[in-house]
């Protein structure tokens, strides 16, 4: 099985999960069929599609129309009919293990033998729907969040019985649709993102139940101390009370008291209209900065990574895995492993085992395999091994980022900002990172470099807006370092931006040589309407590339202008339709790929310098330079070349 054979999808079900399924499906170039029980369920979920490519056309995030896409999904209540061509089936029905058995015995009569058997499930385990068919080895879990379209991640689990063949083939098809897959090898309860948001719910209740926190003290201290995009108890409002209380009574476990008292009350959160917040008498989740004050969030998240132990100890999932579903699962600011590795390993098994001995409750105990990470000194980052091993992150070691995904292409640095659920939003990591990478990198066999955003969204949104609620004053005025590191790289930088060029964005954009964008790409300078204003050399390098008319527009009244404006202003090299985007970058990159390094090295620098020095001290800087170049090899092969009228080769000596 692979998913070179996967031309025909069937989606059954065409509910919330289903009909965004199967829009994603279709985005992807797939034929796909969607089926329902009532021609109604299916019209509906067809009509939402429409509604949502419309809304996606509109602003311009298609690579085709609409209605092309939309030609590429049938719908029918067939269930024969749906699954008799089919190469993968996702099940997308009501979370019912009777119902998802009478599914899965018609697909093993009318579907192909070699066809993929996936459920969408996110609360059945995927053996137990599997003992439907005589064939369980080609049943898988998908598992995509909600909603499709907007959600990067799919869970990829095995049942017990799953073949690597399936699994892998699974895997590779949530990659060819544009999703980001990770593999769940065991049919674990609550999966890995599940597994893991339980506890950032669950224990704060517990503490609150216990009288040891107020809830808008948790939910403050969580999202503007530690970075979460919400605080746990804005997020059980959201979810619905009763989904978490259901969710642990099936499990067995038990439930804090202030959980069940909410759904005896019948306030379920923000569908009841009250929860832990009041949505109709009052507004909400509203809880303030400061509020959070004394509130213990190591206890909180002590026992997700505990979680995340269980999860690598029990081989259910790797780190990386792990960090990634947090990440793009649940927003999380960074992943749950690598905040561990910060925390350091044995303060948490410490946390742990204190709470432990104070409450005897077992939902303190720690997995062996945190202790065993603690025995053998892998505490975490400063130790150099923890959950993640920690290289040196010295030149070459391109491996070593969590935020960049850098790599060496042809003499190209090509540098990847991969936040791509936070718009690639430059947080202090991410920026001392660009900074570590663009200071240390080996340049003798660089060329050029290029940085691009990860997604279809944006080049970078600015800096990390989560992260500004901890941000003391001297830390919020340290953002330059990374800047200047990459204005001042001895080599080109081309900023590739196609999507939001936005704030500290837009800084990164300038600090690079040259800027190419795709024409639905915008460019703005929003501080000013958060009560900021460009900190990361916006005000100046604006000023240079726009001169103060253009440049006061952007940074006072903080609107976005177009790609097509901003070339005409000059701020961006080209603006180009996405079906030339790659071929504009790559004539940019072959040019200063074959031109001499060294006098691009000494254009850059001068030009850099001279800006902002008198006329007279810039043209002496460009003798000087001028002059050095002129006894060098290169130059020497350049009017030899010349000489010769062939093409010269640089060997930047
Ligand atoms: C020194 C420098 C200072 C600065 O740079 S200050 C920051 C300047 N930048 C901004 O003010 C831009 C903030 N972002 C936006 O205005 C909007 O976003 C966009 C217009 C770019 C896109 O809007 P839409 O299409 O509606 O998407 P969405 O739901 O707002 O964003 C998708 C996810 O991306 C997160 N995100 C976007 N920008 C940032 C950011 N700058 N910092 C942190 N997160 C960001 C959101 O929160 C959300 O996340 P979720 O899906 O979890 O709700």
């Amino acid at each position: 099985m692979s998913d070179d054979t996967i031309d025909r999808v069937a989606v059954l079900g065409a509910g919330n999960m289903g009909h965004g399924i199967a829009e994603v499906t279709a985005m992807a170039g797939y034929d796909v069929v969607l089926r329902d029980i009532e021609p109604e369920y299916v019209e509906d979920g067809y009509e939402s599609i429409r509604w949502s490519l419309e809304k996606l056309e509109e602003k311009d995030r298609l690579d085709e129309p609409a209605d092309a896409i939309l030609e590429r999904i049938e719908t029918t209540t067939d269930l024969e009919a749906a699954v008799a061509d089919a190469d993968l089936v996702i099940e997308a029905a009501p979370e019912n293990l009777e119902l998802k058995h009478d599914i899965f015995a018609d697909l093993e009569r009318y579907a192909d033998e070699d066809t993929l058997l996936a459920t969408n499930t996110s609360s059945l385990p995927i053996t137990d729907i599997a003992e439907a068919v005589d064939t369980p080895e080609r049943v898988l879990g998908l598992h995509f969040f909600n909603p499709p379209v907007k959600m990067d991640l799919v869970e990829v689990i095995y049942g017990r019985e799953t073949s690597d063949g399936a699994a892998e083939a699974g895997h590779d098809w949530v990659e060819s649709i544009g999703k980001t897959p990770i593999y769940v090898r065991k049919d674990v309860r609550g999966f890995v993102v599940n597994t893991i948001v339980g506890p950032f719910v669950g224990e704060p209740a517990w503490m609150v139940s216990a009288g040891d926190a107020e809830i808008r003290q948790a939910d403050a201290a969580m999202v503007h101390e530690r970075g979460y995009p919400m605080g746990p108890f804005e997020l059980a409002d959201l979810t619905g009370i009763d989904v978490g209380y259901h969710v642990r009574k099936e499990a067995g476990d038990d439930v804090p008291p202030i959980t069940a008292e909410k759904v005896q009350a019948e306030e379920l959160g923000k569908k009841t209209g009250k929860g832990f917040y009041d949505y109709e008498g009052g507004d909400g989740p509203d809880y303030e900065p400061g509020q959070g004050e004394g509130f213990d969030t190591l206890q909180v998240e002590a026992r997700m990574i505990n979680r995340a132990a269980y999860l690598v100890g029990e081989d259910v999932a790797t780190p990386e895995a792990i960090d990634i579903g947090v990440r793009l699962g649940l927003g999380f600011p960074e992943g749950i492993c690598r905040r561990a590795d910060r925390i350091g390993l044995d303060r948490v098994l410490e946390t742990l085992e204190t709470k432990l001995e104070e409450t005897g409750d077992d939902r303190f105990e720690p997995h062996p395999y945190l202790r065993e990470l603690v025995a053998q000194g892998k505490t975490g980052e400063e130790a150099g091994a923890g959950f993640h091993e920690y290289g040196d992150t010295d030149a070459g070691d391109l491996d070593s980022y969590r935020y960049l995904d850098a790599e060496i292409e042809d003499g190209v640095l090509e540098v990847e900002l991969d936040r791509p659920e936070r718009m690639n939003a430059l947080s202090a990591d991410l920026l001392g990172e660009i900074d570590d990478l663009f200071s240390t990198v080996d340049t003798d066999e660089l060329r050029c470099a290029t940085i691009e955003g990860a997604g279809d969204r944006a080049f970078s949104a600015g800096a990390d807006i989560g992260g500004f609620g901890s941000l003391e004053p001297t830390d919020a005025m340290d953002v330059t370092p990374a800047f200047e590191t990459v204005n001042e790289f001895p080599r080109p930088v081309i900023a590739k931006v196609d999507g939001y060029c936005l704030g500290a964005g837009l800084e990164l954009a300038l600090a690079c040589d040259l800027r190419i964008a795709t024409k639905r790409s915008s460019f703005g300078a929003p501080e000013i309407g958060l009560g900021l204003i460009p900190g990361g050399g916006g005000t100046q390098r604006l000023m240079r590339v726009l001169g103060e008319t253009r440049a006061k527009e952007l940074v006072f009244r903080g609107n976005h202008i177009d790609a097509e404006r901003a070339a005409d202003w000059g701020l961006a090299n080209r603006a180009v339709g996405r079906d030339e985007f790659d071929e504009t970058v790559e004539a940019f990159v072959d040019d200063l790929r074959e031109g001499p390094p060294l006098g691009l090295e000494v254009a850059k620098k001068v030009m850099n310098r001279g800006e902002d020095a008198s006329l007279e001290a810039a043209l002496a800087m460009e003798s000087q330079g001028f002059g050095l170049l002129i006894g060098t090899d290169d130059v020497r092969e350049g009017t030899a070349a010349f000489a010769e009228d062939r093409e010269p080769e640089f060997e930047g000596r």
